[in-house]
Parts: structure tokens; C-alpha cells; sequence
């Protein structure tokens, strides 16, 4: 087989992996572009999203090269079905696709485990093991579904998300496929749809209390851990109570993090300190709001806040510069009800809290220069609350962060037009540019998958032993000094999506440069490379889909 400049292998017959010649396969089937070619013409005669998202399954299914070909070249337009938002669809329908073709021909492709499999997880993992075609496993996506995206409670259906973030670890940050291990444990469900579903492939009963949950947590991690100890544990979509004692209880112990408070907390800190930059209003003087004080929200502000007192302010100084609201207001010490632990941290103490019950009157107290989004309720920037942002701001900060599309706060193009075309932007689901006064904007992507494809991949290669927060935090600083000279001068907050293997590469320097500062590096060869020899490594050990063609 030749090469072209680009070091991709060329071939002028694709030689089929099953059948004899002659007899099963055209005489033409095609070179890897034609094939690539084949499979895009194919998606874009498909009409519905959740027919495409199931032909991407079963493309990853049958081969899984062509697949990653197809979405590392459209990374644009394949992500939004094989991630958010089409996977909340997906997640959704999750009884009618499954298994997604994609589970029938690696037999270890994705792992169901319930909480009748308790005392079994050891054995489960273990002849898992012996079925992996690889020696080791690197990275796990685990959810229970309890919170997924913003739809709530999808049960086993959040396999689907775990899935498509493994397929954004492969096609973002060159993970190879055969080490991702996407897994659901089943707590039963409390949405009552599912419940009464005769074809939900769940456990039908009611969830776990919290509690059970931790404890068969403790039990997974140890057997995982026991089984894969490399394997990098990434905890996804479980609703708030549960997903900050899972984290507090095992990121000491085990090479772990939480996406939606970490991930989340490091995409949006990236793309705030672009927005803070271009304000041009210091630090010191930003209000910063938050609407939505759940595992999201309120990882966000923290990673940010975190972020103020390593640019100098004190902790006082720095939480001074926060307010969360929730469903009942303006979260604070004294308006009257038991604040759950993790609001406690960011919770005010001014006087006339208790009287600030709506976003609308927050937002007029506290004259934000920055708002942002996590509620999952859609709709809520409203209009009168955009053009006050852009009243009392000369470039207002407006972030709306929940997923997917119809859980945004708003639109890009409510945004551009509350705020006469001056804010800078940012969801967590893909909107196209804005026209506005004859003008083109170009809204930003402040979803996690520009941290945690390169996060993961920074903690495989280092072998890490666990994922304390600066490594998160180097994450999010690689994210924003990663910007080229032309996506700063477009006024981006974050860099293309076509660029994200090149991001997440550089991100992951980021990360394992920060594990060896703290000694949490078990690879201890990389310590004695410069910059340039890891940066090198890292791209050498990324899965490349078209060489294997
Ligand atoms: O999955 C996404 O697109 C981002 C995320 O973690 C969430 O919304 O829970
Ligand atoms: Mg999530």
C-alpha cells in the first residue's frame, strides 16, 4: 500500500474483510475516499435525525474505520447526530434502538450492570476481561441515566450518552476504540413513562435512594479498579445529589472525574476567560450570574471561582464575585429553607435575599456583567433580561449552557438581537451563525466535548493515578491559549470544532505536564521529554481511523 503527502495510505480497491472474491462484494467497492464518500452521500439522503443517528451506529458497528473517517473529516456535521443533540433523541428512544446495531459484533462494546448484579461484579468484570480486544481498557463513560443532558430521567437510556462520548474520546482525541468501555449501571428509573413502559429494557422499578447507590458505587470502582487498573472512570449524567458524593467519595482513590462538574466547570472557565478578556472590564470588577445551581451550575462557578484566587484574590474576595439562583431564587444563608451541601459554598448573605425570588429580579439587584445558563429550563433569557444585559453592558457576557437545543435559556439569534448584536455567546448545544444589521456573528460551543476528549487522553497517556482539580484547570487553560491568530480575530470563544483532535492534543500536554507536577504521574518515561517530544508522543499514540483502512 502507498502513501499520499499526507501520510495517508492509498488503495485503489478496498479489499474486503469478509467474504470471497468474487462473490460477496461489488467488483468496485472503492478507495477509502469513495468509501467515506459513500457513507456521507448516504447520511445526507437520510432525512430523519434518529435514522441517521442509528445508520452512524450501524456504520460504527460494521466498520468502525470507515465511521471514525467519516466524523474526523465532518466533525461539523457529525457531531451533532452521533453527540448533542440528537444523542438526547437517541437517549430518549433508547427502548426502540437497542441494541444499537453497534453492540451485536464486539461482544464487549458496552456493559448493562443492575443492582441485582451486586455480587457478581467481580466475575462480570472479570470474564468481561478475557473478551476485550485489548489487553487493557483505557477509559469508561458510566452513567445511571438519572439526569440526562436536560431531559431528566431517561433511565437506561443514557447509554446513549455514554456512547457518544466514548465516540467523541476516538474521533476528538485519537482514544483507541477497542480500549472505550461505555457502561449503565441500572438503579431503576423514577420517570413514570418508562415505568409504564412494557418495552423499556430497564429495570422497571423505582430508583435506589442515594445511599444504596454510593454503596454499589464503592463496590463497581473497587472491582473496576481491581480488573482494569489503568482505566480511566468518567461519571456522567447522574443527577445532583448523586453526583457530588460519587466524586468526593472516589477522586482520591481512583483515576476519575465528574463531566458535568468538572468538564463542564473547564470548557465554560476557557471560554470566560476569552469573554473577560474581550469585556474589557478586570476581573476584580466582573458580577457573575448563575442560573442553575445544580451539579453544572455549580461546578461551573466554582472551577471559576477557583480560578479568581489563582489570579491573585483571596477566597473572600473571589466568592464575593458569584450569585446562584434556583427555583426558588436567590440562593442564600437566610431565606428560610435547608440549603443542600453543594449550594452551601456560594450561598449570599446580603440582607434583602430572602426577597429575590425570580431571575428577573436577581438580575436587576446584581446588574451582572455575566449571565449563564445551567437550569435545563429553556426559554428562560427572555427578552426583557437580554436587552437589560445589553442596557447595562457595553459587551454583555451571556452564556446559555443547558442541553439539548430546546433546554437552551436561549437562542444565539435571541441573544444577537436583545443585546444589539454586542454579546458574547456561548450554548452547550451547536447553533448556526446569526445575521443581524447586515452583519455575520458566529456563536461559541461552551459544550465539554472540547475538555474531556483531551483531559482523558493527557490521563491515559500519563497513567495517572488520580485526576486532582489542577489537572482539570490545566485543561481549561490549554483550551483558551489554544486559539489561533484568526479565530481571535473572528471574536471566537472557542476554537473551531474542525480543530478539535489538534485542541485536544494540546490539552493533553496540558494535563500530563500538570500530573507530573504533582506526582500523580505513574508514566514516568514522558517526565523526561521537552515540549516538543510530547507533544510529538501524544500525536504518535493517537488512533488514526484512515491508516487503518
Ligand atoms: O452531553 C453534553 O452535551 C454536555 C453535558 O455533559 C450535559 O449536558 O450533561
Ligand atoms: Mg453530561
Amino acid at each position: 500500500m502507498s502513501t499520499n503527502s499526507n501520510g495517508i495510505a492509498q488503495q485503489t480497491k478496498f479489499a474486503p474483510s469478509v467474504g470471497l472474491p468474487g462473490g460477496t462484494e461489488p467488483t468496485l467497492v472503492g478507495s477509502k475516499e469513495v468509501l467515506v464518500g459513500r457513507a456521507l452521500a448516504r447520511l445526507r439522503s437520510i432525512p430523519g435525525d434518529l435514522e441517521k443517528y442509528t445508520f452512524l451506529a450501524s456504520l460504527k458497528s460494521r466498520n468502525e474505520n470507515i465511521f471514525y473517517s467519516l466524523v474526523g473529516s465532518h466533525m461539523k456535521e457529525c457531531t451533532p447526530l452521533i453527540y448533542t443533540p440528537v444523542i438526547g433523541l437517541a437517549c430518549q428512544n433508547w427502548s426502540l434502538i437497542h441494541p444499537p446495531p453497534s453492540t451485536y459484533q464486539t461482544p464487549a462494546s458496552a456493559l448493562y450492570l443492575s443492582i441485582n448484579d451486586l455480587p457478581n461484579i467481580g466475575q462480570i468484570l472479570a470474564d468481561l476481561k478475557t473478551r476485550v480486544p485489548k489487553d487493557e481498557m483505557e477509559i469508561s463513560v458510566v452513567t445511571d441515566g438519572s439526569r440526562v443532558l436536560g431531559l431528566g430521567d431517561l433511565g437506561v437510556g443514557g447509554m446513549g450518552i455514554s456512547m457518544g462520548k466514548l465516540s467523541l474520546y476516538v474521533a476528538a482525541g485519537g482514544v483507541n476504540p477497542k480500549a472505550t468501555l461505555p457502561i449503565v449501571l441500572d438503579f431503576g428509573t423514577d420517570n413514570e413513562k418508562l415505568l409504564a413502559d412494557p418495552l423499556y429494557v430497564g429495570l422497571r422499578q423505582r430508583r435506589l435512594p442515594d445511599a444504596e447507590c454510593e454503596a454499589f458505587v464503592d463496590v463497581f470502582m473497587a472491582e473496576m479498579h481491581k480488573t482494569f487498573p489503568n482505566m480511566i472512570i468518567q461519571f456522567e449524567d447522574f443527577h445532583t445529589t448523586l453526583a457530588f458524593p460519587l466524586l468526593f467519595n472516589n477522586r482520591e482513590k481512583y483515576p476519575c472525574f465528574n463531566d458535568d462538574i468538572q468538564g463542564t466547570g473547564a470548557v465554560v472557565l476557557a471560554g470566560a476567560i476569552r469573554a473577560f478578556a474581550l469585556s474589557e472590564i478586570p476581573l476584580k470588577d466582573q458580577r457573575i450570574l448563575f442560573f442553575g445551581a445544580g451539579s453544572s451550575g455549580v461546578g461551573v462557578a466554582e472551577t471559576i471561582c477557583k480560578y479568581f484566587e489563582k489570579q491573585g484574590m483571596t477566597e473572600e474576595e473571589a466568592k464575593a464575585k458569584f450569585w446562584l439562583v434556583d427555583s426558588r431564587g436567590l440562593v442564600a444563608h437566610n431565606r428560610g429553607d435547608t440549603l443542600p451541601e453543594h449550594k452551601r459554598y456560594l450561598a449570599r448573605s446580603e440582607s434583602d435575599a430572602p426577597k429575590l425570588k425570580t431571575l428577573s429580579e436577581v438580575v436587576e439587584h446584581v446588574k451582572p456583567t455575566a449571565l449563564l445558563g445551567l437550569s435545563t429550563v429553556g426559554g428562560t433569557f427572555t427578552k426583557e433580561i437580554l436587552q437589560y444585559m445589553g442596557k447595562i453592558n457595553k459587551k454583555p457576557i451571556v452564556f446559555a449552557l443547558s442541553n439539548p437545543v430546546k433546554q437552551a435559556e436561549c437562542t444565539f439569534e435571541q441573544a444577537v438581537e436583545g443585546t444589539g448584536g454586542r454579546v458574547m455567546y456561548a450554548s452547550g448545544s451547536p447553533f448556526d451563525p446569526v445575521q443581524f444589521e447586515g452583519q455575520k456573528y458566529e456563536p461559541g460551543q461552551g459544550n465539554n466535548m472540547y475538555i474531556f476528549p483531551g483531559l482523558g487522553l493527557g490521563a491515559i497517556l500519563a497513567k495517572v493515578k488520580s485526576i486532582p482539580e489542577d489537572l482539570v484547570h490545566a485543561s481549561a487553560q490549554a483550551l483558551a491559549d489554544s486559539l489561533t491568530v484568526e479565530e481571535k480575530e473572528r471574536n471566537l470563544l472557542y476554537p473551531d470544532v474542525e480543530r478539535i483532535r489538534e485542541v485536544s492534543m494540546t490539552i493533553a500536554v496540558g494535563v500530563i505536564r500538570a500530573a507530573q507536577k504533582l506526582n500523580v504521574d505513574r508514566n514516568e518515561e514522558l517526565r523526561g521529554m521537552n515540549d516538543a517530544q510530547l507533544l510529538a508522543f501524544v500525536q504518535n499514540q493517537m488512533y488514526h481511523p484512515l491508516l487503518d483502512l
